[in-house]
């Protein structure tokens, strides 16, 4: 795997991963554009190839006819923290992949082996290709998908903690059931056989649920400015 191809003296690679609504991708974004580096959501990759197999009608509950058609969709991501953007065969999707049907499907269609290697081998090319660094944020970024990153985080928050986040950003919905939808993704997500949500051996892992989003900014900034300094 080549990631350091004609990149500048500082150029850092930063993995974040965590489960649901720990604040990957608000602090992923904020960070990145703060340091001026690239950013990737690698789960809107996989909310793209599901929104794909759903609006193709493959049934998603048979990981055969997933796997048969994985390489189908061509799924582009646009990097820059400030605005990134995401397409299917050159389809606008960043509305429709946040859908509650997508958010209800995505963790089947993201355990097909097949489905992982596609959007891994992706992954790995865009990081390849960002010559100031990136932030990449997912579940298996710094175990799997970029295991000689520069840096790893793993952040965490407590249900209760994730659960009034997401329900504040849907506007109120029903504490109890939006906890336990996220826990029941997270299961799914930590069991599957292939690439599971994991904390890296070698991740630094920060809590959340007492902190305001800014201080984890904050914190995983100074995290990656210790990191360049020792470069
Ligand atoms: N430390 C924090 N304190 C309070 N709210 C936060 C904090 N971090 C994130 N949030 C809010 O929580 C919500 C979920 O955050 P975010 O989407 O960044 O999480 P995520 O880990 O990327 O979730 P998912 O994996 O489901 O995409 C957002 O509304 C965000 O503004
Ligand atoms: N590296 C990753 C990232 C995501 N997934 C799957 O996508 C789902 C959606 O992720 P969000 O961050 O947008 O909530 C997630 O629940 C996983 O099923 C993944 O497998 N690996």
């Amino acid at each position: 795997m080549e990631t350091s191809a004609a990149r500048t003296a500082q150029a850092v690679i930063v993995a974040i991963d965590g489960p649901s609504g720990t604040g990957k991708s608000s602090t992923s974004k904020a960070v990145a554009a703060q340091l001026g580096l690239s950013y990737l959501d690698t789960g809107a990759q996989y909310r793209a190839i599901t929104w794909w197999m759903v609006n193709n009608g493959i049934d998603i509950g048979d990981p055969t006819a997933i796997a048969a058609v994985a390489a189908k969709p061509e799924i582009v991501s646009g990097t820059d923290p400030s605005a990134p953007t995401i397409t299917v065969d050159g389809t606008d999707v960043s509305g429709p992949i946040r859908t509650q049907e997508v958010t209800s499907k995505v963790s089947a269609v993201s355990a097909v082996p097949e489905v992982r290697a596609r959007i891994t081998e992706l992954q790995r090319s865009v990081a390849a290709a960002a010559e100031r660094g990136i932030v990449v944020e997912g579940r298996d970024i710094g175990t799997t998908v970029l295991p000689d990153a520069d840096l790893k985080v793993f952040l965490t928050a407590s249900p209760e903690a994730r659960a009034a986040r997401r329900s504040g950003e849907l506007k109120g919905a029903d504490l109890h059931t939006t906890r336990e939808a996220l826990l029941k993704r997270d299961a799914a997500d930590s069991t599957r056989k292939t690439s599971p949500l994991a904390k890296a051996d070698d991740a630094v892992e920060v809590d959340t649920s007492d902190l305001t989003l800014q201080q984890v900014i904050e914190c995983v900034v100074t995290l990656v400015e210790e990191k360049r300094a020792a470069k």
